[in-house]
């Protein structure tokens, strides 16, 4: 039909198909950035692929959103992509030593021997240490040797001690949890889901979660080691009677040092040493090696053991996250853990609650509390609050600061509301019930951002 005037009528046009196969040799990786308002899919056909070391199911379709990722293949595939990633390229290569890859997995080899004697001595296993400086893919290779392990059987304690980062706890926390089972290839945290109250179709590791709120490690690093001694603590007294976590070993995932800063490399070797660390893997940085080497190798970690400090190459593929991509992959997080995902709604409770029955605790931050920045103070309401996430401590309102602060985590509210004056909250809590009797901890990031029920 044709409307004067208006030209004629357009016929819906058929749908594009986005559908198609790619083929991967041996140690080929297809790159991919896929945004936080699209969506692909990406199913493997034939042959065998992995997503930082999680193979992929045949035939089942996986969808990536927000997410800056590879899928490896180390003997071959076939997979199917449906949509139009913002970013991708196929990495090609001649031969498996041309990899960087070529080297993670040798040296999986060699951890899974080690592990194998200590299962077999009844000793501990390797203890794995990965740093580097900004990009240079160590959270990658932490999760790609912890899915290895895992793949053969093993049960490694994973420790994330980036507080950037978060494994399986929201962003602002130093994290330890046993792996023993696949890893959620579609997660976005790279991890698996962080536990809260619906059901999950990868079990659920149950971390045991401390609260930094802060990003970067130098910001308060009195309060970072202390952390980091309370989760070394914690976790290998924990784990330490199960005979098969032991053997496996630990594998810690560090923050991004600068391989010239001396505060930030004091803080590696404190992380190095309060989980005695035997094997350091230093990605892409010869300055870093160095350093590392004259100040860890003299150490004896066991009888007759010593840390031996290795330097690899970082892959290029490492993609950059600007400011705005965290944020967004924070935000997300933040909503998978109130809200669950596609396929696992949650169905979190809002509540209105008077500021006085609730404990806050702030964490030191001089800019609001005046010179006080050394520990935790009771909050005051303010609307410099709203749309934060509150974690909760593992604590009594009636411990000492102390306890509160270096207290393990139950989980988070987040903050929907305020009213200063009549001191009164509106608060959105994984699930309904009394949220009086625990202290809540308050950190300065990550910061408020947007609002979850708006
Ligand atoms: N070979 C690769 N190809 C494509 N993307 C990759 C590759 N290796 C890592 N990435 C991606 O690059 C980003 C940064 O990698 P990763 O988090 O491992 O680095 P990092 O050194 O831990 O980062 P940071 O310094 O911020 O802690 C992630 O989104 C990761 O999935």
């Amino acid at each position: 039909m044709s409307i004067p005037g208006l030209g004629r009528e357009t016929q819906p046009a058929a749908p594009i198909s986005t559908n198609r196969t790619l083929t991967l040799n041996p140690f080929w990786e297809w790159r991919f950035e896929v945004g936080f308002n699209s969506e692909i899919k990406v199913k493997l056909i034939s042959g065998t692929a992995e997503k930082d070391g999680t193979e992929l199911a045949s035939q089942q379709a996986y969808r990536f959103s927000g997410v800056k990722s590879k899928i490896l293949t180390l003997q071959g595939c076939k997979i199917q992509v449906d949509g139009i990633p913002h970013d991708e390229f196929v990495a090609e290569v001649y031969q498996p030593t041309d990899s960087p890859m070529n080297s993670y997995l040798n040296l999986h080899f060699k951890l899974t021997a080690m592990r194998e004697t200590a299962a077999a001595g009844g000793t501990d296993g390797p203890r794995v240490l990965i740093c580097g400086s900004h990009n240079t893919g160590k959270t990658s290779v932490a999760r790609t040797l912890a899915s290895y392990a895992t793949r053969v059987g093993f049960q490694p304690l994973v420790v994330n001690a980036d507080p950037k980062e978060g494994m399986l706890a929201l962003p602002g926390t130093l994290s330890a949890s046993v792996l023993a089972s696949v890893l959620d290839i579609e997660a976005v945290d790279g991890w698996g889901t962080t536990p809260t109250s619906g059901p999950n179709q990868v079990p659920v590791k149950l971390p045991l979660v401390f609260f930094y709120g802060r990003a970067s490690p130098t910001e308060a690093p009195d309060q970072y080691r202390e952390l980091v001694t309370r989760l070394a603590g914690t976790a290998t007294s924990r784990f330490s009677h199960d005979s098969s976590v032991r053997s496996s070993g630990i594998i810690v995932d560090t923050p991004a040092v600068d391989e010239k800063s001396r505060a930030e490399t004091d803080l590696l070797v404190h992380i190095a040493e309060e989980f005695s660390v035997n094997i350091v893997i230093v990605l892409g940085s010869s300055r870093l090696t160095a350093e590392l080497s004259k100040r860890l190798s003299h150490e004896e970690t066991g009888p007759g053991e010593k840390t031996h400090v290795i330097l690899l190459d970082k892959s290029d593929g490492v993609a950059e996250r600007d400011e705005a991509f965290r944020e967004q992959t924070c935000e997300a997080l933040i909503k998978e853990y109130f809200f669950g995902s596609v396929g696992r709604t949650l169905s979190p409770a809002t509540q209105q609650v008077d500021f006085d029955s609730l404990t806050i605790y702030r964490l030191g931050d001089s800019s609001i509390y005046g010179t006080r920045d050394d520990g935790i103070m009771v909050a005051e309401p303010s609307p410099l609050m709203t749309h934060s996430t509150l974690a909760i401590a593992h604590a009594s309102t009636k411990d000492s600061p102390e306890t509160i602060r270096t207290a393990n985590l139950m989980g988070f509210v987040y903050v929907a509301d305020v009213d200063k004056e009549r001191r009164k909250m509106k608060i959105l809590a994984p699930v309904a019930g009394r949220l009086g009797d625990r202290p809540f901890l308050w950190g300065s990031w990550p910061e408020p951002f947007v609002n979850l029920l708006g």
